[in-house]
């Protein structure tokens, strides 16, 4: 496409991350503009779209990709949504960003990555947004250059203030640790054989029936031992970390977000509230580079390998919340497309 033709994108979801994008493609993202959105609830997708120029309201998510001018796709409908949206996409040749998780359980998501490797090219980026946070790209280049020696553990810290309404126990392992999954891959390298799952006494904060606290290890191909302490209504802020143990040095990000202020008797700096705040940065980039390769022809970052690959160590998650036993990580053959 012309260098100065702004992609044309249709949203499909505008709930809260959907009507973030959207801002974002609207005010942030160069070379972008929002031409349709597709939203179930119809008053929301009309909202949505207010104040766009030239932007399209609609309840059907191929009618969306079918309006005028859409080159692309940004999915930002509920997980269980996005074979659906992906499937349209694909009937039109259109790339697409897709919100995490690429679906939400192994067999569907190997569908889609079937369904990719059938048209013989990558169309989707998976929206993994931790690889493109300042912090998570510093540690991995570290990683790379080797200068710690070989990794051998990555501790991660995973807390949000609260859960919404409806969240389940498997859901703490398909929409929270599905990003230390995906971020445990990118930064060893290596495929998650097996999970466990340890489960304290739930916090007095912790809605009914659901395990929160959890502990989450991973071992890997490469013999690593991945920790997540996931606690996800832990009331006082949104906290992602991460560090890294080499052989000769360790590596932490996530701390440091913000100003650390020593006064009146206090030290200390402030905690984001929500992933919105404190992984606005890579949303941004993330998007930016989406469009950036998209409007060259080329499709970058986070793939349908890799969202099948969280969804299969999800399952594995899953299975061992339920059996208290260490579960094997079962993945198909990697299609040649991913190679
Ligand atoms: N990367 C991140 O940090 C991050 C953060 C939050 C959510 N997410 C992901 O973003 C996606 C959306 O999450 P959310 O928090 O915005 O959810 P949400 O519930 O706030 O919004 C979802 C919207 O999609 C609409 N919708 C439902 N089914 C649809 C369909 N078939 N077609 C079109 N629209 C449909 C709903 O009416 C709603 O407006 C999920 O995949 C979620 O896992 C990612
Ligand atoms: O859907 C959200 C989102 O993916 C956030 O990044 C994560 O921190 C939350 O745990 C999850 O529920």
């Amino acid at each position: 496409m012309s260098t100065d033709t702004p992609l044309g994108i249709a949203v499909i979801g505008t709930g809260r991350m959907g009507a973030d994008h959207i801002r974002r493609l609207h005010t942030v993202t160069n070379g972008a503009r929002v031409a349709a959105v597709a939203d179930l609830d119809p008053d929301r997708a009309a909202h949505a779209a207010h104040g766009i120029d030239g932007c399209t309201a609609h309840t059907d998510p191929a009618a969306a990709m079918a309006a005028p001018g859409v080159d692309a796709v940004l999915v930002a409908s509920p997980g269980p949504a996005h074979e659906a949206a992906l499937t349209a996409a694909f009937a039109r040749g259109l790339p697409v960003l897709c919100e995490k998780p690429l679906t939400p359980d192994a067999a569907s998501a190997l569908r889609v990555v079937e369904a990719e490797a059938r048209l013989g090219r990558r169309l989707v980026q998976v929206g993994f947004m931790r690889r493109y946070d300042t912090g998570y790209l510093r540690l991995k280049e570290l990683l790379d250059s080797g200068a710690h020696g070989r990794t051998l553990m990555l501790h991660h810290r995973h807390r949000n203030p609260a859960t919404p309404p409806g969240f389940t126990d498997a859901m703490l392992i398909n929409d929270s640790v599905v990003h230390e999954i995906d971020v445990t891959r990118w930064l060893l390298g290596e495929e998650i054989t097996a999970v466990h799952v340890l489960r304290p006494t739930p916090s007095g904060a912790a809605p009914a029936g659901l395990g929160d606290p959890q502990l989450v290890l991973f071992e890997t191909t490469g013999g690593q031992i991945c920790d997540t302490e996931l606690f996800q209504n832990c009331g006082f802020g949104y906290q992602v970390a991460c560090e890294a143990v080499g052989e000769r040095g360790t590596a932490r990000t996530g701390d440091d977000h913000g100003l650390l202020v020593n006064a009146d008797g206090r030290w200390g700096g402030t905690i984001t509230p929500g992933y919105v705040e404190r992984f606005a940065d890579a949303y941004d980039r993330q998007v930016q580079r989406w469009v950036d390769a998209t409007r060259r022809g080329t499709v970058e970052g986070p793939s349908c390998w890799d969202g099948y690959a969280a969804a299969a160590a999800c399952e594995a998650g899953v299975r061992a919340q339920t059996t208290g036993a260490r579960a094997a990580v079962e993945l198909a053959g990697r299609p040649g497309l991913y190679r």
